[in-house]
């Protein structure tokens, strides 16, 4: 099965196979080829060029790009799409001048989703799943990393790692998953944090390994949840089982949590809405990949990370939507390139970069996502005619996207 595209205005992110990631500067570059053609052959990139180079392909299924731009896929490097039912009421708390704490602190927050998890079957917890996984990628996400967190008990978060097993063999876009047993304490552990510690290091990660359902391990590193020595123990403990850590750090406060899971070789450090100079300074040279959520911070208004003062230090950076019921309800990659944009102060090429190669990087994928490079998954974006790719983030909260193609499929 072959697919060649023809007559693309403009074919972004084009890159030699080997570029894993991009730091500082680099980001400011998107290499494009304008007026190209682009063969996708079974599931894979096998060519691309100028229109005068453009081959014959007797048996290729021809889309005619004309006025419109195509790109790779989004990378999603950080979401908690699944989970069971909403927190609105918690959204209309806040509008009425509750805290993100104080409503946690009442039983709200991780706990109230744990709770209807908890009641949720493994059947209704993927059906509800499903319907957002394809909401995502009809939005443009080729590749997605779904974490665990909000079991907190051996059997909810086997459940929600079995349903993210399902949903990989379901559908062709590309997932990771995370264990995140680390999300909160239960209420039963309030006082008992090495008792719940012991939990997930003696019982949960066992049967998770004996399953191997999960690539990569989280916590919460957050003053009131877990502390930089708890993390830590976390992090020593998923290396048993080959899971590198990619932590949630540094949403509200800095406690020097950026260098513990630096010194853990985390593979990436994700939230940074609070950083300080130590902060920068620990990640740099280092193969820890900055993971900014954009649209967390606009949903439940707090700061933005300060994407320019660490691309000026030379440090890279990934955008994520993650895409949960309680910080972050949307799963949409255009909308945090557009926040990036408008409230981060990143260029669009440095956003497209971003949620794109950076964000491949930020789940382990930087060999088959993230780029038009040949030998690459053909996970591809095209959008509707548009003057320029400035105008994906431009034009927040329209939807650009004529179609979408993953691992080779026109969805
Ligand atoms: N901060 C920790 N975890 C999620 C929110 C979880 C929730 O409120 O349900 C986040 O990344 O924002
Ligand atoms: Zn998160």
């Amino acid at each position: 099965m072959a697919i060649l595209i023809t007559n693309i205005k403009e074919l972004l992110q084009i890159r030699e196979a080997g570029v894993t990631k991009l730091s500082g500067a680099e980001m400011a570059e998107l290499p494009s080829l304008k007026n190209a053609w682009l063969l996708i052959e079974d599931d894979l990139i096998t060519g691309f060029g100028r229109m005068e180079t453009c081959p014959e392909y007797a048996d290729a299924e021809i889309i005619d790009a004309t006025g419109k731009t195509v790109l790779p896929t989004w990378c999603d490097s950080h979401t908690h799409l699944v989970y069971a039912g909403n927190r609105e009421q918690e959204f209309v708390d806040r509008i009425n001048g509750l805290s993100y704490e104080e409503i946690a602190n009442r039983g709200g927050g991780i706990l109230n989703s744990a709770k209807r998890l908890n009641e949720a079957t493994e059947d209704e917890l993927f059906e509800q799943s499903r319907t957002r996984l394809e909401e995502v990628m009809q939005l443009g996400t080729g590749a997605i990393e779904i974490k665990s967190g909000y079991g907190l008990t051996v059997e909810g978060e086997l459940k929600m790692l079995r349903v993210i097993k399902r949903l990989r063999e379901a559908y062709p876009v590309a997932i990771k998953a995370t264990f995140l047993g680390a999300h909160a304490f239960p209420t039963e552990f309030k006082e008992n944090h090495s008792g719940y510690i012991d939990l997930i290091v003696n019982e949960m990660l066992p049967a998770i390994g004996k399953e191997n359902l999960a690539d990569y391990i989280d916590a919460f590193l957050e003053t009131g949840y877990f502390s930089v020595e708890e993390t830590e123990r976390i992090m020593e403990a998923g290396k048993k089982y080959g899971l590198r850590a990619k932590i949630h750090v540094n949403q509200f406060t800095a406690i020097n949590g950026i260098a513990a899971c630096v010194k853990h070789n985390a593979l990436s450090v994700d939230h940074l809405e609070v950083v300080n100079d130590e902060d920068i300074e620990a990640l740099k040279s280092t193969e820890t990949m900055p993971v900014a959520l954009p649209t967390c911070s606009f949903f439940i208004s707090i700061p933005y990370t300060p994407a320019r003062r660490m691309l000026n230090a030379g440090l890279p950076l990934a955008l994520a939507t993650d895409f949960n019921p309680g910080t972050t309800p949307s799963g949409n990659m255009n909308l945090v390139v557009a926040t990036a944009c408008i409230k981060m102060k990143m260029t669009p090429e440095e956003a497209i970069n971003a949620a794109t190669l950076n964000g491949a990087y930020a789940m382990g994928l930087s060999k088959t996502h993230g780029s038009i490079t040949i030998g690459k998954q053909a996970s591809v974006i095209i959008t509707k005619p548009i003057n320029s790719f400035y105008e994906l983030p431009y034009s927040f909260g329209s939807n650009l996207i004529d179609s979408v193609i993953i691992a080779g499929k026109l969805l």
